[in-house]
């Protein structure tokens, strides 16, 4: 399979994932480890990475076989957005940043001027900046065009489970894109992955659906399988779609 290219880092997993809301920090290791995953997100502010008192699941994993993405969760301007990943960056974490900028308390849906605001100032910060959209297709553009290096299209809202509600748009970001389109939020189940990947996405960022399964362990096995068989489908071209059937065994040479 190809490899998974953000900036100039290079990745063989195209499964990325969310690190709240998981049973235990052991669950959250175990699921973490046989997803296979590289990237692991977090939300700077939700997560204490400065209080060596508290608890805290990046001491748990060997963070040589992963790479941080900080997010920006919990900003609603453009300011704060920007105050976050600075605040990042001073801590010695990468300079990749998720820019997440949230416009609606109930649908958690991105406001996207001042995710745009933000992202353009990171930007030329010289931050590697992902940006976590809507499935709105001009946007999308109008991000790449500013230099973002990953779009992040939510497949619905933040922690619906409601897997992909837009495939025409999500196909259309993904068309006109020259840069890595990563399917962010919403997704429910292996399904899910595996139809965005076939759509020609270049990987999942997912949280809900892992950490609030019945097993989030398996479920982080299931979504590896689903993101993998995706892609390899995406790879391999899937059959055209037909309104009529045809034959599977050829007549040629059939007794009459
Ligand atoms: C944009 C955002 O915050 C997502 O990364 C979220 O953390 C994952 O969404 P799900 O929980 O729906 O997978």
């Amino acid at each position: 399979m190809n490899m998974l290219e953000i900036g100039n880092k290079t990745f063989r997993s195209r499964l990325m994932l969310g690190t709240g809301k998981y049973p235990s920090f052991d669950m959250q290791k175990r699921a973490v480890e046989v997803s296979e995953t590289e990237i692991l997100t977090f939300a700077v502010r939700r997560m204490d990475i400065f209080d060596e008192e508290e608890p805290n699941l990046l001491e748990e994993l060997d963070l040589q076989k992963y790479s941080l993405l900080p997010n920006t969760a919990g900003a609603k301007t453009a300011e704060e957005a920007v105050r976050i990943a600075r605040l990042a960056h001073a801590s010695g974490l990468c300079n990749m940043i998720k820019v997440e900028v949230i416009g609606c308390d109930k649908t958690l849906l991105p406001d996207p001027f001042e995710t745009m605001k933000a992202s353009v100032q990171l930007l030329e910060e010289g931050f590697t900046v992902l940006t976590y959209t809507s499935d709105d297709v001009v946007l999308a553009k109008r991000l790449e065009e500013e230099g973002v290096h990953a779009i992040m299209p939510g497949a619905s809202p933040i922690g619906s489970g409601q897997g992909i509600v837009n495939p025409m748009n999500l196909e259309f970001i993904i068309e006109q894109s020259s840069i890595p389109v990563i399917v962010d939020a919403g997704i429910g189940s292996p399904k899910d992955a595996a139809y965005a990947m076939e759509l020609g996405a270049d990987g999942i960022l997912l949280n809900t659906a892992v950490s609030s399964a019945g097993h989030p362990v398996k479920m982080a096995e299931a979504m590896k399988l689903g993101v993998k068989a995706g892609r390899l489908s995406y790879e391999a071209g899937r059959i055209p779609k037909k309104i009529y059937a045809s034959k599977s065994s050829p007549e040629i040479g059939m007794i009459k």
